[in-house]
Order: C-alpha cells, then sequence, then structure tokens
C-alpha cells in the first residue's frame, strides 16, 4: 500500500474544484481515509467478520465502490465459505488499476485466497448476480439521492436469504445540536490526524457537491422501502456509522 501523505488540500487553492477519486486521491487515498474517517480501520476488518457469517457456500460477495480494495482483502481475510468468490466493482480508473496491482500481488504471494474480480464500470449499471454478501463502504453517498432507492432495491432482489447488506456512511443528524456537535468533534478528529484549518476547510468545500449525506432515519426506511426486512446498526463513531440489512 502506498504510504504517501494526505497534502491534497495543504496549500490555499484560488478555487477549489470538486472532488475526483483521480490519480492524485488514489495516491494518498490510504491516508486520507485512515485520518479522515473515525472508525475507519475498525469498521473495515469487522466487516470481513460479519461477512464470513453471512456468506453462503458458492455464492458472490459484492464489494460495491471498492476504491483500493480494503474490503476485498479484508473478506479474503475472514471468509472461509466453500466457493466464494468477490466482485469488486468501482468507477474510477485510476483506483481500478491501483487496486489490480494489490490484489495480484496478494495472489501471487498466498495460495488459497477467494477469487477476485475486479469491475470498472458504474454500480447503477451492474447486473447483479445472485448474492450472499454486498458491501457499499461509504459508497453511496457518492451516489446522486435520486437513484439511491432504485440501486438498494436491485440490491436488495440480488441477495439470497441468509446474506446481508453491510452499508456504512456518512450521517447527518435532524437534531441540529446533534448535527453542529458531531460536525464539530469529527473536525476535532482531522486536527489531531494532523490537518490544518486551511486543509479541512477545502476538503470540506471540494466534498460538499459530491458527497451527501443522510441521516439514519432516511437510511432506514429507505432500506425498508427498498424491500429490506431489518435494518441493525452496528458501529458508530461520531458521525460515521455502519449497518446491517436483512433480506
Ligand atoms: N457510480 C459508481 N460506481 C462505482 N463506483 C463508484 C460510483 N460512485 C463512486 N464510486 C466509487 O466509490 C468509492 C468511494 S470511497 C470507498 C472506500 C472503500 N469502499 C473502502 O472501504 O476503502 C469512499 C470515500 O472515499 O469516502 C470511490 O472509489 C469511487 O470511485
Ligand atoms: O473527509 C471528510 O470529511 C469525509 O467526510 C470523508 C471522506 C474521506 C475520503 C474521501 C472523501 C470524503
Amino acid at each position: 500500500m502506498s504510504k504517501e501523505p494526505d497534502r491534497l488540500f495543504a496549500q490555499p487553492l484560488p478555487q477549489v474544484p470538486d472532488f475526483a477519486f483521480n490519480e492524485d486521491v488514489v495516491r494518498v487515498f490510504p491516508d486520507m481515509i485512515k485520518r479522515s474517517v473515525p472508525g475507519y480501520p475498525t469498521i473495515v476488518e469487522n466487516l470481513g467478520v460479519l461477512a464470513a457469517q453471512f456468506a453462503q457456500p458458492h455464492s458472490v460477495l459484492y464489494d460495491l465502490g471498492s476504491s483500493l480494495g480494503a474490503v476485498t482483502q479484508a473478506l479474503r481475510r475472514h471468509v472461509r465459505t466453500e466457493g466464494c468468490r468477490v466482485i469488486a466493482v468501482d468507477n474510477s480508473a485510476a483506483m481500478v488499476e491501483r487496486c489490480r496491482e494489490y490484489l495480484n500481488g496478494q495472489d501471487s504471494m498466498f495460495q488459497e485466497l477467494l477469487p477476485v474480480e475486479v469491475i470498472e464500470g458504474d454500480i447503477l449499471a451492474l447486473q447483479f448476480k445472485p448474492a450472499s454478501v454486498v458491501a457499499l463502504n461509504f459508497t453511496l453517498q457518492f451516489i446522486a439521492p435520486q437513484e439511491r432507492l432504485a440501486l438498494l432495491g436491485r440490491i436488495r432482489q440480488a441477495l439470497l436469504p441468509g446474506g446481508a447488506l453491510i452499508l456504512s456512511e456518512k450521517l447527518r443528524f435532524n437534531d441540529v445540536e446533534e448535527h453542529a456537535l458531531l460536525t464539530d468533534l469529527h473536525i476535532a478528529f482531522k486536527r489531531a490526524n494532523g490537518y490544518s484549518e486551511l486543509e479541512i476547510a477545502q476538503k470540506r468545500s471540494a466534498i460538499e457537491n459530491v458527497m451527501k449525506p443522510d441521516s439514519l432515519e432516511e437510511h432506514r426506511e429507505r432500506l425498508l422501502a427498498a424491500g429490506f426486512s431489518k435494518v441493525v446498526p452496528w458501529f458508530q463513531c461520531l458521525n460515521f456509522a455502519s449497518l446491517i440489512a436483512l433480506p
């Protein structure tokens, strides 16, 4: 994994462009996501542990919006179910290229890893195969809000009995005080991880048009509307949470 530190927003930019998952972001992504998302390492590792409980023999496990394949690698560490394979999908060419490099490196070092196929494509255009586990780890928040329900409906239709969707997201809060407190605490988390006020402000302006978080209530209602029967939050750290949705 690249160890390059994230300094993308360290210098004043005359105009802050909309955030994109391009080559510059790919180079610093492991550092960026760890220093920006409270609980990220815990969520990724335990996503593998959870997935192992839902994986059904001879089925597909999806990693949607796979970036550099952190979730795929956690699935490979924890899932031991017979005949499972992983399909990782991302629409950023730069992410997919680097993700394939990492996974090929693993394949050449270890035997008996779950087979992985990395697809460069839009998850909105995907024809889902019957799946026991679908991971959307901080990806749904980048999908246009009007597309989210239909996508979750297609995922619900693809899920096998006994399977699960694991959905991790940044949250917003309907209660104004709660929203302000957790937003301030998230900023304190970033500061504690070495980001300057300028970096925090410029990153915020870069993501505000492209990343639209929902509240926990909105997630729950939309998942039920998409046909899921049960929604169980299993992790929250500040304004970041992860949910299990059962078919
Ligand atoms: N329509 C789309 N189709 C496919 N991919 C998409 C789409 N929209 C966005 N992406 C991809 O979704 C990923 C979101 S990052 C996921 C982290 C990873 N899951 C991790 O656990 O490390 C989250 C973050 O950076 O906060 C990016 O790689 C996008 O290219
Ligand atoms: O940085 C933030 O404020 C976030 O909400 C998380 C994030 C992490 C990586 C890319 C984009 C957003």
